[in-house]
């Protein structure tokens, strides 16, 4: 059975995922669009060879589209409005991050999915659909390397434009390493602290860059997360786990190794696109699949996308205070007590 995709939003990510869909996937079809530029969605269409209906808005391609779910990749702000009306539909939802950009929003959105009766909401934190963070946490759930004790992360873009604040270094980007290192230890966080090192002078004059954001968790663990989207030599995202008995390193991009013009040396990416590529397509296979075989999405929930959002909230008040800001979730309900 074939699943019906409309897609809320036909930008850079948009795209990515109507083609991920149509040419690379199995199990699923566009058959309706949406953007608030009509004509970047019609372009959509005629670039990707869709046979799609073109919608003024995601409320009349719920109820005309003739969907059996929605994946939300407008703007932050407005992915609230869609998800709370794909469950008010009964469709399926796949949300790009963030799920609701308040950590208030993220709880309307799980009142509403507990409301319908079953899960329909999966987040886009495509990290955990990612081989190498993948056999990372299968190391630590081994025990390989004894209790994790550490973990030292980098989020590092080689250059972001003036229209990125400070807090989007919060909100848009450690927001990957905020949903995955938790889940990477099986903890929950207790606390965070942001301090700014020494800024760099290719910064816009309004963004500190690079930041370091220091997290820790129920049982004790210490993350330093640093956030560097000026560094100019590549997009490099490093993590390392630290436990009592050894160290688990995320695997490098696989690249060839060059001996050329008496250089040695290897290859890096300077585009955020390519580096979990494979993560983007088994993260939106997976959704399909699970949905087809259980009836409800497999992947991060809405109540990741709330915990992400309280500790996001968190950070953005630490970036201002300077100090420790605790992080304080809701009890987690059984609604969402699954293994994942
Ligand atoms: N998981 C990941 O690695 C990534 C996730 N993202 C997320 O994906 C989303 C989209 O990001 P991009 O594609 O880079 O942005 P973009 O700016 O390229 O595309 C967003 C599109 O949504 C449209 N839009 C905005 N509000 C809308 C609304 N209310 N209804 C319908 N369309 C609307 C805009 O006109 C635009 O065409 C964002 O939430 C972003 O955080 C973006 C990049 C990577
Ligand atoms: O979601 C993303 C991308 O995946 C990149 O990892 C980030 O660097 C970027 O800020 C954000 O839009």
């Amino acid at each position: 059975m074939t699943m019906k995709f409309g897609v809320i939003g036909t930008g850079a990510l948009g795209m990515d995922h109507m083609r991920r869909i149509q040419q690379t996937l199995n199990g699923g079809e566009v058959v309706a669009v949406t953007d608030i530029n009509p004509e970047a969605a019609k372009q959509a269409v005629a670039d990707l060879g869709l046979n799609a209906k073109v919608f003024p808005d995601d409320r009349t391609l719920l109820a005309e589209g003739n969907v059996d779910a929605i994946v939300i990749t407008s703007w932050g702000p407005a992915h609230k409005a869609s998800v709370l009306a794909g469950i008010e539909a009964g469709k399926y939802v796949f949300c790009e991050k963030p799920l609701a950009t308040t950590a208030e929003d993220c709880l309307r959105i799980v009142e509403a999915e507990m409301k319908h009766g079953k899960r329909l909401v999966q987040v886009g934190f495509m990290r955990r659909y990612d081989s190498g963070y993948i056999k990372l946490k299968e190391a630590i759930e081994n025990k390989f390397i004894g209790e994790p004790l550490m973990i030292r992360a980098a989020h590092r873009n080689p250059e972001v434009g003036d229209s990125y604040l400070t807090n989007m270094a919060i909100t848009d980007t450690l927001i990957h390493e905020i949903d995955v290192l938790h889940w990477l230890v099986n903890d929950d966080y207790k606390a965070v602290q942001v301090v700014y090192p020494k800024k760099t002078k290719y910064a816009s004059d309004h963004l500190h860059d690079p930041q370091i954001i220091t997290l820790k968790t129920e049982s004790g663990i210490i993350i330093t997360a640093e956030v560097f989207v000026n560094c100019k030599y590549g997009y490099d995202i490093q993590c390392e786990v630290i436990g009592e008995e050894g160290i688990v390193t995320l695997p490098e991009v696989q690249s060839v190794t060059f001996r050329k013009d008496a250089k040695y040396g290897v290859n890096l990416l300077m585009d955020w696109k390519q580096r979990f590529i494979e993560a983007y397509d088994v993260e939106l296979q997976d959704f399909i699949d699970s949905i087809q075989k259980t009836g409800e999405p497999g992947g991060p929930t809405s109540w990741d996308g709330y915990i992400a959002a309280v500790t996001a909230d968190a950070c953005v008040k630490a970036q201002e205070s300077g100090g420790w800001e605790p992080v304080t979730l809701k009890e987690k309900p059984d609604f969402y007590r699954t293994n994942q």
